[in-house]
């Protein structure tokens, strides 16, 4: 079964020019949304792609340019179709999203926690989660933020999709070359010390047979700078669709 992926954008947090890095994931019979940020509803649109048409959501971690689309998603599809959608999310992480991020927005009389908006899949990290008939998603929790749990995503058991994340050289390794990985959808900074972001100075370093499978988004608006500099690695282009 081929996986397909189009992202909604493939900016990063403050990028003007590219959305937020947002990817709608398709298998033949299901549409997975993976991170509802700020301008996802923007770009759907722009897609001509309705809101029920979206099987599900899974969110990696709770940062705007990853969920800050969610209270009008939810919000649209409760009063403009009457449905509640899927929401696949680490178990760790409802709390804090409805507590600190939707709750603000959302509380009313009859909206009073998280499953009243969405139908909530609370997702273990460390094993196969299956969420169509032919796609299982292992999360992966990789280091962003100290404190503050961020999910990485294994497709299929050969597809890595990295959240936002610091440099994890052993781990992409270890999915190569022990996971058989064969397919590498990377963040990455493009310039400065990374910090809580992998840098491209950072990947750059990996063997060559990894770069070459990687694929790298959550850029800057000054990526077109950066192509030659990039060597094997390639930009993967918002709105573009992928076969996997
Ligand atoms: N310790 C931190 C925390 C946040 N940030 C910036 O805020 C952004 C939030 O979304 P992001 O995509 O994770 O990128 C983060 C950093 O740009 C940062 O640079 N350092
Ligand atoms: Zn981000
Ligand atoms: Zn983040």
């Amino acid at each position: 079964m081929t996986l397909r992926l189009q992202m909604l954008g493939t900016g990063g947090a403050f990028a003007k020019k590219y959305y937020n890095n947002n990817g709608l994931l398709y298998t033949d019979d299901f549409t997975l949304l993976i991170d509802c940020g700020i301008t996802a509803p923007t770009s759907l649109h722009q897609l001509g792609v309705s809101l029920p048409e979206i099987d599900a959501i899974l969110i990696t971690h709770i940062h705007a340019d990853h969920v800050g689309g969610l209270e009008e998603f939810a919000f649209r599809m409760k009063y403009e179709f009457g449905r509640k959608p899927v929401l696949y999310i680490s178990e760790k992480l409802i709390g804090p999203l409805w507590e600190n991020t939707l709750k603000g927005g959302m509380s009313q009389e009859t909206i009073t926690s998280l499953e009243d908006v969405f139908e909530v899949r609370a997702l273990k990290e460390g094993m196969l989660n299956q969420i169509s008939p032919s796609l299982q998603i292992e999360m992966i929790q990789t280091p962003h933020i100290p404190g503050k749990p961020s999910y990485s995503l294994y497709l299929n058991n050969e597809i890595f999709y990295s959240a936002d994340m610091t440099f994890q050289p052993d781990l992409l390794k270890e999915l190569v070359y022990e996971r058989h990985c064969r397919k590498i959808f990377h963040e990455v900074q493009l310039v400065g010390p990374g910090e809580v972001h992998t840098t491209l100075d950072e990947l750059l370093s990996l063997p060559v047979d990894i770069r070459s499978m990687i694929w790298l988004m959550h850029y800057n608006d000054n990526m077109e700078d950066f192509i030659k500099k990039a060597g094997e690695m390639k930009f993967l282009r918002q709105h573009e669709m992928y076969t996997l």
